[in-house]
């Protein structure tokens, strides 16, 4: 047996530090502090040591206590709190977004987005249209805490990037395992946004591959939109006869789907998308816009299969889809923006991702481009041209623009002639510009320039005439060239 005689080195011990202790395990570095603790019990450590220690102690104490609280937050947010995600895509977040700032909470936000003239806002106050672009702010990227229904909820703005651009995402969330009082919120939103827009058409455009309220406006009254009456007559019954309540069931119990089509065709100007958009407002719909020639096909599909139940869906440039390059072509310029196919179109048009109950309006300035098979019946109902100004047309947009209506604020500077004047200055203007010359767009773009007076309108008419031939013969021109080239 090996013995210690005082004069011989001790024999070696195993040191504690090779030991693995359960406890570092669990806890790393806290073996080694019951040492360190009985040295200082026992006074062997100067006060400088002291120091150190106990702010060792309270760096590692600090950490864990903080690894641990981190993780209680992870734990209470994933197992009792309940969150609602709202997309950008989606017409929720104009809701929440428009409800959001207008609360006072938003303005004590410390994140915020300061934009001009806010568009996905639709309670932009009247008075404001006068000021030099206002400034608007809303929450942005962070997260904001506020009472609801005496609720403690949390409202979190994250910015993603989808498809390289940066888009918000928001979310809000509620402690507790039910989310009513979030859907309680939601629909108050929902009832407070249906109020804004009552009175309104909203106009959605797509946007990265998806629908987005591009503007709200004030409906346009059908008697605006200057046309052959008995034609536009036409129409709105074709529509009203549609969306009677009793269709859906009337167009089931026969086995014909539930849709219609009309094309709207003629020259640039003539009045296809304001009677489109003025018929969404009449019947209360939305309108949703799509613009074939800066379209990439593979979101047709998409876009069509998110479109709502009811609603007008305009289909613009119907002409720029191409019909006679083979299948390999197609696939090959798919990816290109402005190449929709006709099999694309027509597949979606009549594909399950057609919405039943949608009033579909296509335009185009070509008729004679369009293949039979887009304007079939079934896929195009009714066919309604667009014509350059009669002199029916002429007087009628003369008399919109000088007539004096009852809810006019008077502007200084302007003169006002009365309703007789107008008449009959309307009638010398019309025998002045010859029919079917001018698109009604042109002809109410140069009474605008001379909104100040009828009479005033008259004496420039022929000076108007002469610079807008002019004009026409070198856009041909230029048009020619790109032609040659
Ligand atoms: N028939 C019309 N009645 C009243 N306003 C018209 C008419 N036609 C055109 N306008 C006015 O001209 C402008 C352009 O009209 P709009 O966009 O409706 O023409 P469009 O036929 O759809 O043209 P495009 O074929 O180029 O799309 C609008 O501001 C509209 O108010």
């Amino acid at each position: 047996m090996a013995m210690y005689n005082g004069t011989d080195s001790p024999p070696v011990q195993p040191s504690p530090s090779h030991q693995i202790s359960i406890v570092d395990v669990i806890f790393p570095g806290l073996a080694g502090v019951p040492a360190i603790a009985e040295q200082l019990l026992a006074g062997n450590l100067n006060r400088y040591t002291h120091l150190l220690w106990a702010c060792g102690m309270l760096v590692f104490f600090g950490r864990h206590a903080y690894m641990y609280l981190v993780e209680l937050a992870g734990l209470v947010g994933t197992y009792f709190t309940s969150t609602v995600h709202v997309r950008y895509s989606n017409e929720a977040y104009d809701m929440l977004v428009t409800w959001i700032s207008s609360q006072p909470f938003a303005d004590k936000a410390r994140s915020t987005l300061a934009s001009v003239g806010l568009k996905r806002m639709v309670h932009v106050e009247r008075s404001d249209w006068s000021r030099k672009k206002p400034l608007y702010y809303s929450p942005w990227n962070g997260h904001f805490f506020f009472q609801y229904k005496n609720h403690l909820l949390k409202l979190r703005c994250e910015e993603k990037e989808v498809r390289f651009s940066v888009h918000e995402e928001i979310s809000l969330s509620c402690l507790g395992r039910s989310s009513t009082i979030l859907r309680e919120l939601l629909s108050e939103c929902r009832t407070e946004y249906l109020k804004l827009v009552q009175n309104k058409t909203s106009v959605f455009e797509h946007r990265d591959r998806g629908w987005k309220r591009t503007s709200t406006r004030d409906i346009r009254p059908m008697s605006t939109v200057i046309m052959d009456e008995k034609e536009k007559g036409s129409l709105v019954e074709d529509i009203n006869s549609f969306l009677d309540p009793g269709a859906r069931a009337w167009y089931s119990n026969r086995a014909i789907p539930y849709r219609r089509g009309y094309l709207l065709y003629g020259p640039p100007g003539t009045g296809k998308s304001s009677l489109s958009l003025s018929i969404a407002g009449c019947f209360r719909l939305d309108i949703y816009v799509l613009s074939l020639s800066d379209l990439r096909e593979d979101s047709l599909n998409s876009l069509f299969a998110e479109l709502p139940q009811h609603c007008v869906i305009l289909l613009e440039d119907i002409d720029a889809v191409s019909s006679t390059r083979s299948r390999d072509a197609e696939e090959e310029e798919s990816d290109k923006v402005g190449k929709v196919s006709l099999s694309a179109l027509l597949n979606v048009l009549d594909g399950v991702a057609s919405q039943e109950g949608r009033v579909l309006i296509m335009t185009t300035n070509h008729i004679e481009k369009l293949d039979a098979a887009l304007v079939r019946p079934g896929r195009v109902d009714k066919k309604v041209e667009f014509r350059l100004a009669d002199m029916d047309m002429i007087i009628r947009l003369f008399n919109i623009v000088y007539k004096r209506l009852d809810k006019d604020v008077p502007q200084e500077g302007k003169r006002i002639e009365d309703d007789v004047t107008v008449e009959r200055l309307a009638n010398r203007f019309a025998a002045e510009v010859p029919k079917l010359e001018f698109s009604p767009a042109e002809i109410l773009s140069f009474l605008l320039e001379n909104k100040q007076s009828a009479a005033m309108a008259l004496d420039h008419a022929q000076e108007w005439m002469t610079r807008t031939r002019e004009e026409r013969k070198k856009v041909k021109r230029a048009d020619s060239w790109v032609h040659q080239e």
